[in-house]
């Protein structure tokens, strides 16, 4: 049994941020967890790539195939369909054929209709599965953009498709939370266990909402009858934020205690500090931070 995450979301919402941060993590907490780059598109992270797909082909190569023709978008979706059918003679061989719990995350392009109504990802889930994966979706989301319910509906209703569409374990990462101010952070608490109906009635007073109020209501209630879209917030400066992410990816994905979770070959420590006290994992965490430029 292996076990994988794939990290899903609109553009620019830190998908990669959050794929470097968790193999940092991984790292101080001793779990062999790996990151494969599938973003034909990606100029830079910060992670150590286990695979690289720009090794197998890259969006600005396709732009310039004269035949083609093709602007940014239609080429990274040319090259994501041209990853689907190289999985078995590509990816398979990069990451090995099969090694028992073994834990990849998956940092995927941020175009949305990869994972709304495409069938790319679903091809790609499937073959996973078949490769004796289990799988969880991630679908990172920006916090600003669910600070009114208005917008909690609409970012939910784009989660909810890609869940549906995908037909895995899913979880929304509220991501960038240390950006927030410390109001917007305390409204935004609201969404962690939403009632879709009570969040529209404060948006009842504008315009549309007084015109859309049911429409409203009856997405509401899909969301609600959906109870499975549900936001877990990430503050990449907290280690416990992380812990408490992959706590529940274990969890949908059933990785129990006894199951054959991969911890990496104990290492010596090299300085006196840490054998006598452990390690400070929140030390080397602000140490990687800096390193990665988050403000504060
Ligand atoms: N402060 C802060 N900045 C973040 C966080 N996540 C991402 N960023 C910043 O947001 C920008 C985009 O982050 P990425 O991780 O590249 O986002 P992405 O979703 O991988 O973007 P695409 O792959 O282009 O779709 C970068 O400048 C990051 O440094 C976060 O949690 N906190
Ligand atoms: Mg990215």
């Amino acid at each position: 049994m292996r076990f994988a995450q794939i990290v899903m979301g609109p553009a620019g919402t830190g998908k990669s941020t959050y794929c470097s941060y968790l193999e940092k993590h991984a790292q101080v907490t001793n779990r062999a967890i790996r990151v494969v780059n599938l973003d034909p598109a990606a100029e830079k992270f910060e992670y150590e790539p286990l695979a690289d797909v720009r090794n197998l082909i890259q969006v600005e190569d396709v732009m310039e195939d004269e035949e083609l023709k093709l602007g940014p978008n239609g080429a990274l979706l040319y090259c994501m369909n041209y990853l689907m059918d190289n999985l078995e003679s590509w990816l398979l061989p990069e990451i090995g054929e099969e090694y028992d719990g073994d834990y990849i995350i998956f940092d995927c392009p941020g175009q949305i209709e990869l994972y709304t109504h495409m069938d790319l990802m679903k091809r790609f889930v499937k073959q996973l599965e078949q490769w004796s994966f289990r799988v969880c979706g991630i679908f990172a989301i920006d916090a600003h953009f669910l600070t009114d319910g208005t917008k909690f509906i609409a970012g939910s209703l784009v989660a909810l498709s890609t869940m549906v569409n995908l037909e895995i374990p899913h979880m929304n990462l509220l991501t960038k939370m240390d950006l927030l101010s410390k109001s917007d952070r305390k409204n935004i608490e609201r969404f962690l266990e939403p009632d879709a109906h009570d969040l529209l009635q404060e948006e009842a007073e504008t315009p549309w909402n007084a015109k859309f109020l049911k429409l409203s209501e009856a997405l509401g209630k899909v969301l609600d009858d959906y109870s499975l879209v549900k936001f877990v917030p990430l503050d990449i400066r907290k280690s416990s934020n992380m812990e408490n992410i992959l706590l529940i990816a274990d969890m949908v994905m059933g990785v129990s205690e006894d199951a054959d979770v991969k911890v990496k070959d104990f290492e010596e420590p090299e300085n006196e500090e840490e054998s006598e006290g452990g390690r400070d994992l929140d030390r080397e965490f602000t140490n990687y931070l800096e390193g990665l430029n988050v403000r504060d």
